[in-house]
This record gives structure tokens, sequence and C-alpha cells, in this order.
């Protein structure tokens, strides 16, 4: 009796939403995406009357047909999640807009019950899954370094486009970042971002997942732009050897890890084991800048293989000079971003995991799925070399 109550009360809230979203312009389908802790993510389309808003109207992809609605229940959530990480995370969305590698953000709103966030579609699943499935594939851990080194140099571009729009992401790690079908990365979870500006240049939280975390923040000196070259350096060593370089529950046991550097694996190139090490420095300041990350010789062919546009760094933001084998650019330097990445099919067979098999991966968190995601059937067993073994679900924070 309980049970079904609880599904008449769901089929409820779904028409709700479902009646609230129509008259805001969007039809929701009822293909659930997945859901977190006090979300669910649904796909959507835009009616042509919405297709106007001015947001729609100029996507960057001009993919209009799908999204995916964030519904939130803020009367569930606690007043942190709704007067804090969600004012965040669509904050940072709005600040910046218009990266291809960054998940779009199109419009929100909210009554007293929900918040609806009506975002790009990244249908592909996250970075973790997608290293997870080529490992298996291949019998063997991690991507090559070419395709790690296209979907890397993504990253970093997404990352510097947030710098020059004043945001310091603060969580940057495999499972942060979601493909789409093109295969383009997408940046997304910018609820723990901050704000260049607003407060201290130092953080009084500590944000993210213990093991993308920078030494400097277990030991509680803050810095976000520097502990973010960090967590890239991670997913960089998590890329190419399906496999996180530290792995500890304890901090001091971390930190000692930290101290070691990370081990290398055969046949690694020489090149991507000086940016790994380059990135992680125990030192803040020793750490390559992003500037100095981007003209490093191993991303090179990137810049090749991509057609590009270009971005300027900001001012003032370069690190120190001439470090590895990098190339350092110029302050006023542009530096070359993917506009259009010519992926490969074959490289880019991507997850089409459910998410009730991602959540097994990242640890057994509470999740629901109905019904696959697009593509090809998968195999479901899945190669669990890189759990998502923070704290939490997709990594929730560990509070200080
Ligand atoms: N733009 C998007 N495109 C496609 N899938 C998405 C998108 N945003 C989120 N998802 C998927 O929806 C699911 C739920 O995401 P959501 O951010 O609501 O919760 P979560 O962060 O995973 O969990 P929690 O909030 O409990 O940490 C995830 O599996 C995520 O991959």
């Amino acid at each position: 009796v309980k049970g079904s109550a609880r599904r008449k009360l769901g089929q409820r809230n779904f028409m709700e939403q479902v009646r609230e979203c129509r008259d805001n312009g969007y039809l929701l389908s009822s293909r659930k995406i997945g859901s977190g802790a006090f979300s669910k993510v649904y796909l959507a389309c835009a009616t042509c009357e919405r297709m106007q808003h001015a947001k729609l109207a100029s996507d960057p992809r001009g993919k209009h047909h799908a999204m995916v609605r964030w519904i939130i229940s803020t009367a569930e959530a606690p007043v942190e999640f709704s007067q804090k990480f969600l004012p965040r995370e669509i904050s940072s969305l709005n600040a910046t807009y218009k990266h291809l590698n960054v998940v779009q953000l199109y419009e929100t709103y909210q009554n007293s019950q929900r918040s609806y966030l009506v975002l790009e579609l990244a249908a592909r699943g996250d970075l973790l899954e997608h290293i997870n499935w080529v490992s298996e594939r291949r019998c063997s851990p991690g991507l090559d370094e070419e395709e790690a080194r296209r979907l890397f140099w993504q990253l970093v571009s997404a990352v510097a486009h947030c710098r020059s729009s004043g945001i310091v992401h603060r969580d940057l790690k495999c499972e942060n970042t979601l493909l789409d079908d093109r295969g383009l990365l997408k940046l997304t979870y910018f609820g723990f971002a901050s704000h260049w500006g607003l407060k201290s240049s130092l953080p009084s939280t500590f944000c993210g997942s213990v093991a993308y975390t920078a030494p400097e923040i277990l030991m509680s000196k803050y810095n976000g732009e520097q502990a973010d070259l960090w967590s890239l350096g991670i997913i960089l060593y998590a890329m190419v050897t399906g496999k996180l370089p530290f792995k500890e529950h304890q901090t001091h046991r971390m930190l000692h890890l930290m101290h070691h550097g990370p081990i290398f694996r055969l046949g690694m190139s020489p090149e991507c084991r000086d940016l790994i090490r380059g990135l992680l420095q125990l030192r803040p300041c020793a750490r390559l800048g992003l500037q100095q990350l981007a003209a490093h010789c191993w991303m090179l062919p990137a810049t090749h293989a991509l057609s590009g546009t270009t971005l300027r760094m900001p001012p003032g933001r370069v690190g120190a000079l001439g470090r590895g084998c990098g190339q350092v650019a110029g302050p006023s330097a542009p530096l070359l971003i993917p506009h259009c990445c010519q992926l490969r099919r074959s490289q880019l067979s991507l997850s089409t995991r459910s998410p009730a098999e991602t959540r097994s991966l990242r640890g057994g968190a509470p999740g629901t799925a109905s019904g696959p995601p697009p593509g090809p059937q998968r195999p479901t067993q899945e190669v669990q070399a890189l759990p998502s073994w923070g704290s939490g679900a997709r990594g929730q924070p560990a509070w200080g």
C-alpha cells in the first residue's frame, strides 16, 4: 500500500512538472536521464515559440531539439543546496555561456516547489564512463594518447574560458566532464565554483573530491586556481592510465603518496609524463600555468589536429616560465582552442550505460533510471578501474 501511494504521488508530481514545463514552453519527455540527491534530469524539447528565446535561438551548435531539464525539488533540498550551490551553479553557467566545451544553460525558472534548469544535452555520459568503457574494449587501461590529447585539450580550453570569465571550477574531475553525441567534451557541475573578485581569492571551504584534490587544499592552504591545475593533472593521468594516481582515504597517507609523485606505466610517452609531472607539483607555484600547459609539447599535436578559434588568456595569469619541454607563449599570445573537432567515430564509441549502471561505477550511490540513453547497446560489465571514491555519489564534498 505504501509503495502504491508513493507511485501515485510520483505520478502526480510528474504530471505537475509536465504542466509547469508546458506553461513555460517546453515539452517534457517521460524519459528520465538520471537523478541526483535532489534532482531529476529529463529529456525535453522547446516549443516553436520558445525557440525564439534569445539563448535558444543563438545556440552555438544550432542544436535546438534536444536538451535536458534539470528539475530540483527545492522543497526537499537542504537550504545550503538551494541557497548556495544552486545559485552558484546558475551564475557560473551564465558567466561561462557560449563555449563549445562548457554545458550551456539556456534558461531557468522556478516556483515555490521546484527550480528548473534547461541545459544543453550531453548524451554520451561522462569521461569516467568513457575511459572505463574504452579500457574494457582495448583490454588495456586508459585511452590512447592521441584521444586523451584531443579530449584533454577541450577540457583545458573550457577551464581557460572559465578563467577568462572569472570562474574557478574547484571540482574538476572525470565525472564532471560530460560528452555529447559528437564526442565533444562538456564541462559541467559548477556548484563549488568561485567567482574572482566576489570574495578573497582564497576559498574558505574545501570543495571537490579527495582523489582529485590538490595537496594544499588537503593541508588547508587554499588557492582555487592552482588547485584546478592539479586536478587537471589527475584527470590527464586517469585518461592515459585508466587509474587514479593517488588512492588513499586518509589524508596523511594521501599526502605521503603525493609527496612521492605519480607512478607511470611503461609505454607512456616522456612528453606526457613531463606534462603530468608539471601539473602534479606539490608546491602550487611550481605547477604549470594554463598558458604553459596549453603550449606544452605534448599538447601541440592537438592544435594541429583541430581547426581553431582563438582565446586570449586573462591578463596577468601567466605562470612561471620555461618548465619542462613546454614552450611558453607570451601573456597576450592567443591560444588555439577547438572550434569544431574532427573526432573519429572509432575513437568515440562512448558510453551508453544507463544511469543505474553509472551509479554502480560511481560507488553504488542512489539514483534511478527509466530507459537507456541513446546509442548502441554496450556490455553491462564495466571495468571498475576508476572508482569515484571521493566521498559520495559524484564526489559529494568532504566539508571541512
Ligand atoms: N546536461 C546534461 N546532459 C546529460 N546528462 C546530464 C546532464 N546533466 C546531468 N546529467 C545526468 O543526470 C544525472 C543526474 O545529474 P545531477 O547533476 O542532477 O545529479 P548528480 O550531481 O549526479 O547527483 P548528486 O546531486 O546527488 O551529486 C547524472 O547521471 C548526469 O550524468
